[in-house]
């Protein structure tokens, strides 16, 4: 294998997929090298795991941000804008030559995107959804919602290149998922059937891009 290529993962949540990654390089499947976790919220289970395998951490807060604006559109639009060079700064800092977001529940703004596109990082997000379809978030909710009204027989999940505009990046890998038969299959049921397939689809557009990039290394 070739030097492992450095990653920095977002997160908000669970970190389930954070963990299909983990394991996946721990089992020497895939060549990355995790040099930070980010969460943009404090209690996210994903940090957890992060420290469980010894991957350095960062709670990154919008709150302190906002408090240091005035509560208005203008207000809150420059404390994200702080935000996002801030975070840019943070990542930078690790050196990493890939992000990946996973459930990372904060919209991207140039402010964040412009500084690693000068530094050569590509970023690339899991999005639980097929492309052009339920962009932002609940997409899992919505697609089922839809799906119960009859308006969809098909949905999925994908990876994909972040760019300001919201899940609209060109998507790297796709992977549909049907729904059953009949109107049986509850949220819950379905929810689970989804991330099922977003662990499998997370570690093969991982790697898809590892693999652009090592070869970029050549
Ligand atoms: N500029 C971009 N930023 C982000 C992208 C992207 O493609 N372009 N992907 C997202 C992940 N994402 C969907 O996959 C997503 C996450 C969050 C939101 C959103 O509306 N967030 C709200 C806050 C919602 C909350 O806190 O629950 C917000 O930022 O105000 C939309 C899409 C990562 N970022
Ligand atoms: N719009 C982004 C979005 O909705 N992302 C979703 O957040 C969850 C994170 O799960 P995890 O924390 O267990 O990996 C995943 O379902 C992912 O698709």
């Amino acid at each position: 294998m070739s030097t492992p290529i450095r990653i920095t993962v977002l997160i908000s949540g669970n970190g389930s997929n954070l963990q299909a990654v983990i394991d996946k390089i721990a089992a020497q499947q895939l060549n990355a090298n995790i040099v930070r976790v980010l969460s943009n919220r404090k209690d996210a289970y994903g940090l957890e795991r992060a420290r469980k395998a010894n991957i350095p951490t960062q709670y990154h807060n919008l709150v302190k941000y906002k408090k240091q604006h005035p509560a208005t559109p203008e207000g809150v639009q420059a404390a994200r804008e702080e935000y996002d060079a801030e975070l840019a700064r943070l990542i930078l800092v690790d050196e990493p030559e890939l992000v990946v977001c996973l459930g990372f529940m904060h919209v991207l703004s140039p402010r964040f995107l412009e500084p690693l596109q000068a530094a050569g990082v590509r970023i690339i997000n899991l999005h639980p959804a097929l492309p052009g379809a339920f962009n932002g978030v609940a997409a899992i909710e919505r697609a089922h919602a839809a799906w119960m009204e009859g308006k969809i027989d098909k949905t999925g999940v994908m990876i994909h290149d972040v760019i300001s505009e919201v899940d609209m990046g060109k998507p790297i890998l796709v992977q549909e998922i049907p729904f059953q038969k009949g109107r049986d299959e509850d949220l819950e049921m379905f929810e689970k059937r989804v991330h099922e397939t977003e662990w499998g689809t997370v570690l093969a557009g991982v790697d898809m891009v590892l693999k652009e990039l090592a070869a970029k290394k050549q």
